[in-house]
């Protein structure tokens, strides 16, 4: 048994729109503290998780549970939003255009204080996400990114049990985006609170998350830290969503124990398999040299990226194609003849 309580917990939850099933039978927890990233293409029901387990949205099955309450259970109980403890920070931060940073800030905090505390209260917030002073701004006169950060200090204010980001950075450029992603994580962190990130960003959901939560078609295709799920997915389809990847057929059969034949030779592999499958090889496990003697791989791509080259081999008979990434160049040209190597044991899948 873990004895640690969740700050959320989610069991057996569908959900979806009329006759439209989205959610469907999704589990998991998060432990006090945790930031969870929702990864998943879009249109898998990212948002609509998020808009669950804030009150936006009544599920059909399963329940939720918020610290200690249960906050919706099947069709039959649904807790009101601002009833739940939850804050949430929209995509654009949906300011209101009227109100100061100071009133949008305040409107979260509990009623009860009195002016000076609430005024305090907010500097404090502010000075939190790193806008001290700007109270008596208006959103128009704020960029996306500080934007961003009043609608992060409103969902904090209340003092939430869970703050929901739902693509909170995606309006952003990319060195805004950076900057921002590496802050929140920072302020998330420091101050324990508990969080769940939607994003459809792979480089958002591995950078900032401690587990990260694959969402495909609507069900979890796996719960894992993020090097579990880029270095050993549940299944080839989380592979293939997750990170760079080749897929290729590779069988254990006729090879020594741990390793598989695959058009690129014999290659290491990780999970066991002994049945025929089909591997999969992230660029940063090939590496790709001159031939020693004759290859049947030649160099059809060459893309210098600034700290890494990317080089694309293919057979000559054009049905396998490897890619590698490597540091600076490796002054391989079009048309150069290559050997290609596995340099770490990768996963076989069935099929
Ligand atoms: N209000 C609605 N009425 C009917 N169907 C909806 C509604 N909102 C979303 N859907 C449908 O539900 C499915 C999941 O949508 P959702 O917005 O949760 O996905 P998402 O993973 O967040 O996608 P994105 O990354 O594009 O935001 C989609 O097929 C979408 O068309």
């Amino acid at each position: 048994m873990n004895a640690r309580p969740s700050a959320l917990g989610i069991e057996g939850l569908s959900a979806g729109y009329g006759r439209h099933p989205v959610l469907d039978d999704i589990t998991l927890a998060i432990t006090p503290g945790e930031l969870l990233a929702v990864l998943g293409p879009s249109g898998c029901g990212k948002t609509t998780l998020l808009r669950s387990i804030a009150g936006l949205h009544r599920i059909s099955k399963g329940s939720i549970t918020i610290g200690e309450h249960t906050v919706a259970r099947d069709a039959s109980l649904h807790i009101a939003p601002e009833r739940r403890r939850v804050g949430l920070v929209p995509p654009e931060g949906a300011l209101f255009p009227h109100l100061t940073v100071a009133a949008t800030v305040g409107y979260g905090l509990r009623r009860g204080t009195t002016r000076a505390q609430r005024a305090a209260a907010t500097e404090t917030l502010l000075d939190l996400v790193g806008l001290p002073g700007y109270g008596k701004a208006r959103p128009a006169q704020l960029s996306g990114g500080q934007q961003q950060r009043i609608a992060l200090a409103r969902a904090l204010a209340p003092t939430p049990a869970i703050v929901l980001l739902d693509e909170p950075f995606s309006a952003l450029d990319a060195g805004l985006r950076a900057t921002l992603r590496a802050d929140v994580r920072a302020l998330l962190h420091e101050r324990r609170i508990t969080s769940v990130l939607v994003t459809h960003d792979q480089d958002e959901a591995l950078g900032m998350a401690d587990r990260v939560v694959v969402m495909l078609g609507g069900k979890v295709a796996q719960i894992g830290t993020p090097e579990e799920i880029y270095h050993t997915p549940a299944t080839l389809e989380v592979g293939q969503f997750v990170g760079d990847s080749i897929a290729i057929a590779a069988d254990p059969r006729q090879a020594p124990e741990g390793w598989a034949r695959t058009a690129l030779g014999a290659i290491p592999i990780l999970n066991g398999a002994t049945k025929p499958g089909t591997a999969l090889i992230r660029p940063e496990q090939i590496d790709i040299t001159p031939a020693v003697d004759a290859s049947d791989y030649r160099v059809t791509d060459v893309r210098f990226t600034g700290p890494a080259t990317i080089i694309t081999a293919t057979s000559t008979d054009g049905a396998t194609r490897a890619r590698s990434f490597t540091p600076g160049d490796k002054r391989l040209r079009l048309g150069d003849p290559v050997d290609i190597h596995v340099t770490a044991a990768v996963p076989v899948f069935p099929g």
